[in-house]
């Protein structure tokens, strides 16, 4: 599945829509047993969650916006399929998170390309899905450190951290991730999936048990005066940077 959302792939309602309804097709089609994520925009895997619908929009859109995100969520870290990110270019928070959900994260070496839950810098908190997926795969010191810090991080330092799992040239990105994907395709799906569901059940299931109660933390949190005007802040010095 590549994404083609420029200027930077950010994870708007309508992007996370298609996305889910991109995922369920694959994984109620019984022969694709394993999906590889990248992006067709240069340089960039994701920007994250499109800050503008978390900007100055109604309480209801805030709801329906942030359940869209728990649902990408939930589908992702609960796929049945094999999910390998390709991450070709910078990834913070939301595209972070899409690549923390896969099963294996190869990354191109370029000492441009970012990676890492950023939310702090934004003003704004991680919620706990998005931190117990990080512990998962980090363990939980160093996310401690790079959540509080919300630091991104070079490609050989995500490497050096584990999150991510490997490092390629970028014309070595796409027959990296096909020869991870045989290798983890090789296994019986049922015993993959068993396990593969058993190390994530506990994370899982406490997002489906406090759904509602997330949506409502999201809504009266992202709707603070004094988080609308940090959210604004960060939206102009990023169009400031480019000047
Ligand atoms: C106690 C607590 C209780 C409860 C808490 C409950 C809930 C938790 C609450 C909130 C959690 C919300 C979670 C959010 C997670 C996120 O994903 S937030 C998004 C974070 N993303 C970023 O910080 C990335 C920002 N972007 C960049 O750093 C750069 O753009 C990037 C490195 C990706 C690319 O750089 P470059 O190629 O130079 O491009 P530009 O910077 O010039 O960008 C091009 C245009 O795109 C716009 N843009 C960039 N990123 C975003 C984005 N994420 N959303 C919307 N728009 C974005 C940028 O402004 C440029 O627009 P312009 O062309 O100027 O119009």
């Amino acid at each position: 599945m590549k994404f083609k959302s420029p200027p930077v792939n950010s994870l708007s309602l309508d992007f996370i829509t298609e996305f889910c309804i991109g995922l369920e097709k694959l994984e109620n089609n019984r022969e694709c047993r394993g999906v590889i994520f990248t992006s067709a925009v240069p340089n960039i895997f994701s920007s994250g969650l499109d800050i503008t619908e978390m900007c100055g929009k109604s309480m209801e859109h805030y709801a329906e916006f942030w359940r869209a995100v728990q649902e990408m969520w939930l589908r992702l870290y609960g796929s049945n399929m094999v999910t390998v990110a390709a991450v070709n270019g910078s990834s913070p928070a939301g595209g972070c998170l899409i690549a923390l959900t896969c099963d294996y994260r190869i990354m191109v070496e370029n000492p441009k390309f970012v990676i890492g839950l950023n939310e702090a810098q934004l003003g704004i908190v991680a919620p706990f899905w998005f931190k117990d997926t990080f512990v998962n795969t980090v363990g939980h010191r160093v996310a401690e450190r790079s959540l509080q810090l919300g630091s991104l991080h070079s490609a050989s330092e995500a490497h050096r951290l584990g999150l991510v799992d490997e490092l390629v040239p970028e014309v070595k990105l796409q027959e990296k991730a096909a020869a991870v994907m045989a290798q983890w395709l090789a296994l019986p799906d049922h015993a993959r999936q068993l396990t593969k569901s058993m190390m994530r059940k506990a994370v899982l299931d406490r997002l489906v048990a406090h759904r509602e109660e997330d949506v409502q933390n999201f809504v009266n949190f992202i709707s603070k005066e004094s988080i609308q005007k940090s959210l604004r802040m960060y939206m102009e010095m990023l169009k400031k940077k480019k000047r």
